[in-house]
């Protein structure tokens, strides 16, 4: 029977709107890399405190820049000098100390001559006078706005989080997942695989693609191709928040995902979405007896290797991003040209393998969702519209980067 696929987007939008953002917790800064702000990040403090030199030199009033001056003291990072400058006096500054009372310009080292106590100009003065005086708040003020909720706490937000004067950020819990590898050809043995038999790799696939998204993983199967086989694993992923199943998707005899879910429990909320490859991705969700009102979602992956690539990139992640509570959730697309003929389309959006430069992109020549080598040699997927016509050397087209997951 034939029936119409879910377009990505549609598919996207049912899945996110099965999933609200998890408990919050309060954990310190650095453990808080790789998770996304609860709530906005108020400052705490300004800074800079003071007004700071932002160079080493020798701090004057801007009224007489042409010297000469005599010094009368230092101003050093973390020693502020607590007397007045007057006219024709000079402080020695260094770069990050404060600048004293009564002066208003620094005159770098560069452009002065010191001997003993009497400084002269031999360089410029500084223009404007204040040119290298870092103003009081010029990075943010108490009580400003410096992030946005949802933002991603990475090395620059932590950095900014604890300059702002906080030692723990409200983020949310790290989601819980269970990747399940299935299928009777299936070993975990790489290194003992008899010939009818393949690695299991796409556990260690997905379990990888999850890991910068701060989730707590753990790894069941290969499992088996019976039905009471896959419902007993799925009853010991039962404290998961995300279920992930690569394998047994389709249609043919064997694929048993569907059926085991029915049999455990849970609903299906979709099957099968217009995308090449990674047609046959289902989506169910099952309320926890006895447990919270949130239900577990699982993500039932086809096992072709490439397909469990591209559906965990294009559901796994946002889904995991919207259970952060991410600002972000979908990956980003760039506009870039081709570097090579592309052939046109059929009538399932299509994500090529391809190696972009930063320029132009190259499609790999083997595209069969089952080869890994080319998955591996890639950098970004291309985006093929159906239907899209074939394109030339010079065209506009768009690619997802995978390299960072697309935004992490
Ligand atoms: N008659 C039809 N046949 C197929 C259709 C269809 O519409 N009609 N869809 C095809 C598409 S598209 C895909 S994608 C695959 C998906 O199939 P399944 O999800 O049922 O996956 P399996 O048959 O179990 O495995 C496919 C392939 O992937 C290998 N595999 C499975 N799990 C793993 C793993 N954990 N690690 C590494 N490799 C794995 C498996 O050995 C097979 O070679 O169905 C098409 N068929
Ligand atoms: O869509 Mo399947 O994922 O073509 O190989």
């Amino acid at each position: 029977m034939k029936q119409a696929l879910l377009s990505l987007e549609d598919a996207q939008a049912r899945l996110l709107a099965l999933a609200s953002p998890l408990d919050v917790v309060h954990v310190d800064v650095e453990g808080a890399v790789g998770h996304f702000l609860a709530h906005p990040l108020l400052a705490r403090r300004t800074q800079p405190a003071l007004d700071l030199s932002a160079m080493d030199g020798f701090a004057v009033a801007a009224a007489n820049l042409a010297g000469p001056w005599r010094l009368v003291g230092e101003s050093a990072a973390g020693h502020p000098y607590d007397g007045h400058v007057n006219a024709g006096e000079a402080v020695r500054i260094s770069t990050g100390a404060a600048l004293p009372a009564g002066a208003d310009a620094v005159i770098i080292q560069e452009d002065v001559s010191l001997v003993g106590h009497s400084l002269t100009l031999t360089g410029v003065a500084p223009q404007p006078p204040d040119k290298h005086i870092r103003r009081r708040g010029m990075d943010f003020s108490e009580g400003d706005e410096v992030l946005p909720s949802g933002a991603r706490i990475g090395p620059a937000q932590a950095a900014l989080a604890i300059a702002a004067g906080h030692r723990h950020l409200p983020v949310r819990r790290a989601p819980r997942i269970v990747v399940i590898d299935s299928g009777d050809e299936l070993t975990a043995d790489p290194e003992g695989c008899a010939l009818h038999q393949i690695p299991a790799s796409n556990g260690a696939m997905l379990t990888a693609l999850a890991a910068p998204l701060s989730a707590e993983t753990s790894r069941l199967g290969p499992v088996p191709d019976t039905l009471e086989a896959l419902v007993q694993a799925l009853d010991e992923a039962a404290d998961a928040d995300v279920i992930v199943t690569s394998g047994g998707a389709s249609v043919g005899d064997h694929d048993l995902i569907r059926p085991a879910l029915q049999a455990w429990g849970a609903d299906l909320d979709f099957w099968r979405v217009a995308i090449k490859p990674g047609k046959p991705i289902l989506v169910a969700t099952r309320m926890r007896p006895g447990k919270s009102a949130r239900p577990q979602i699982i993500l039932g992956l086809p096992g072709n290797p490439v397909s469990s690539f591209v559906t965990a990139y294009y559901f796994l992640l946002p889904l995991l991003r919207q259970l952060h509570g991410a600002g972000e959730v979908l990956p980003l697309k760039v506009a870039t040209t081709a570097a090579a003929p592309i052939r046109g389309n059929g009538p399932r959006r299509e994500f090529l393998r391809g190696d972009w430069d930063g320029r132009q992109v190259v499609p790999h020549p083997l595209q069969d969702s089952g080869a890994l080598a080319s998955l591996a040699a890639s950098n970004v997927l291309i985006d093929r519209p159906a239907h899209a016509p074939e394109i030339g050397v010079g065209d506009k087209v768009e690619v997802f980067l995978l390299q960072n997951g697309g935004i992490v």
